[in-house]
């Protein structure tokens, strides 16, 4: 028996005549960081997408916490506490930061419309529990005193934050974050790399991060896995893929 939260095997993805994915396997335990390294063009957000439900693959399979997952639908994969974060930040712009955990967590829950028409005493409780979870998110990711700001409005690195808060109120047993450190700072990706530590330390979840910024990436991995041009090239923890001359050819002949 193993103890892996996600089990990913022999995972291919065909679009038309481009085989974007070929045979990629990936494992996460429990409250472990694993990233998706590669040069771009690489497959990794193919694989992501299928992982999370947003490609059905062509072939392989997704085991989550025991149970095949491939093809499932994305919000369905959501409910079962896989969720995710995209390249590009998708918030609702136009609602408040508060909002936006609100409607993530409405939407998680799939909360009954008639106990909402009806405002039940067991539908208040819950939605003070969704304001309550929502408050201590925003506090965790620095953003409680932006409760009501439009999100559109707030700084591109808050928008990150508030990204990954949107994710964490539904609870997750794994996140999984596609280049959060995309257009930070310096100062901001020291602190989603605190974050991220955090959320596997304190929270005991697991998180898989495809990212580029290879500071990030060695300095906070338990385990890494490379793919280039589709295929598994090689998978280890940041020592052994630092050290991986197949790796660094990889990365070279990118220039
Ligand atoms: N929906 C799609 N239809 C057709 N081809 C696609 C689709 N999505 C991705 N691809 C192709 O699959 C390959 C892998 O792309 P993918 O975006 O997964 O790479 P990546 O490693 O995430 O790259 P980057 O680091 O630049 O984000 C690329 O050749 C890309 O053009």
């Amino acid at each position: 028996m193993t103890n892996n939260l996600l089990t990913v095997k022999d995972l291919t993805m065909r679009f038309g005549g481009l085989l974007a994915v070929n045979g990629v396997d990936l494992e996460v335990k429990e409250k472990q960081i694993v990233s998706v390294i590669g040069p771009n063009g690489a497959g990794k957000t193919t694989v992501f997408n299928c992982v999370s439900g947003f490609y059905i693959p062509t072939a392989g399979s997704v085991i989550f916490q025991g149970k095949e997952l491939r093809g499932k639908p994305g919000h369905l994969i959501a409910r079962e506490g896989m969720v995710r974060t995209f390249q590009n930040v998708r918030l609702f712009k136009e609602m408040t930061v508060i909002e936006n955990l609100l409607v993530a967590q409405h939407m998680h829950a799939e909360h009954s419309l008639l106990k909402g028409f009806f405002m039940t005493p067991g539908f208040k409780k819950s939605e003070q529990e969704l304001m309550d979870r929502a408050a201590h998110w925003l506090e965790r990711v620095g953003l409680l005193e932006f409760a009501n700001r439009e999100a559109g409005n707030l700084a591109y690195g808050q928008q990150r934050r508030l990204e990954i808060a949107r994710c964490m109120v539904t609870e997750p047993k794994l996140l999984m974050l596609d280049e959060p450190a995309a257009g930070l700072n310096p100062n901001e990706t020291k602190a989603l790399d605190e974050l991220i530590v955090q959320l596997r330390d304190e929270q005991g979840i697991s998180i898989l991060l495809i990212e580029h910024d290879m500071g990030l990436v060695m300095g906070i991995s338990d385990q890494i896995y490379v793919v280039n041009q589709g295929e598994p090239l090689a998978a280890g923890t940041p020592a052994e893929i630092q050290g991986n001359p197949e790796v660094i050819k990889a990365y070279l002949g990118e220039e």
